[in-house]
């Protein structure tokens, strides 16, 4: 079996994120919500994706937008992020290990939780607006 190593590089990024969103396209909880929201724009969004986790990881400035908005009014909830966590981790796993490999599932988990947060308020809130 090939030695896994640490997230070095664009090309270590790239593979994650090809990997993971290969995961979430063939999952049954994820895969229409992302498709719904992104239609027949999956190259730009990994593309993206590349980017944001080489700003997050690498410390290389290439993504300059705001993570959260996209998400605020996405259908989704504690299970959805339950399992983009699991397939998440699966990936980094298979992938790679070392202190960055550690970091990337660390901070997933941050901003999952965050992202959680945020649109459970966002949902409520929206609720109370129909009342
Ligand atoms: C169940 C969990 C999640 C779902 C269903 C989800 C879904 C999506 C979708 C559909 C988009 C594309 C939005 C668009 O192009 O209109 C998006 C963008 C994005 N997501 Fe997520 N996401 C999830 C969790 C996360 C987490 C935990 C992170 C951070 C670690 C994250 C980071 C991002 C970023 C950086 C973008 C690009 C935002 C931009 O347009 O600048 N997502 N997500």
């Amino acid at each position: 079996m090939q030695t896994r190593h640490d997230i070095h590089n664009e090309t270590d990024i790239s593979l994650l994120v090809h990997r993971f969103y290969d995961k979430v396209r063939e999952d049954a909880l994820l895969a229409p919500i992302f498709n719904e929201r992104i239609g027949s724009h999956w190259p730009a969004h990994l593309q993206k994706m590349v980017y944001f986790w080489q700003t997050v990881l690498l410390d290389e400035q290439k993504y300059f937008g705001s993570p959260f908005p996209p998400h605020a009014r996405l259908p989704i909830a504690h299970a959805h992020f339950e399992r983009w966590m699991q397939l998440f981790t699966a990936t980094i796993d298979e992938l790679f290990d070392g202190e960055k490999a550690a970091e990337a599932k660390w901070r997933a988990g941050k901003m999952a939780e965050l992202f959680e947060i945020k649109i459970a308020h966002h949902q409520r809130n929206n609720m109370q607006n129909l009342i």
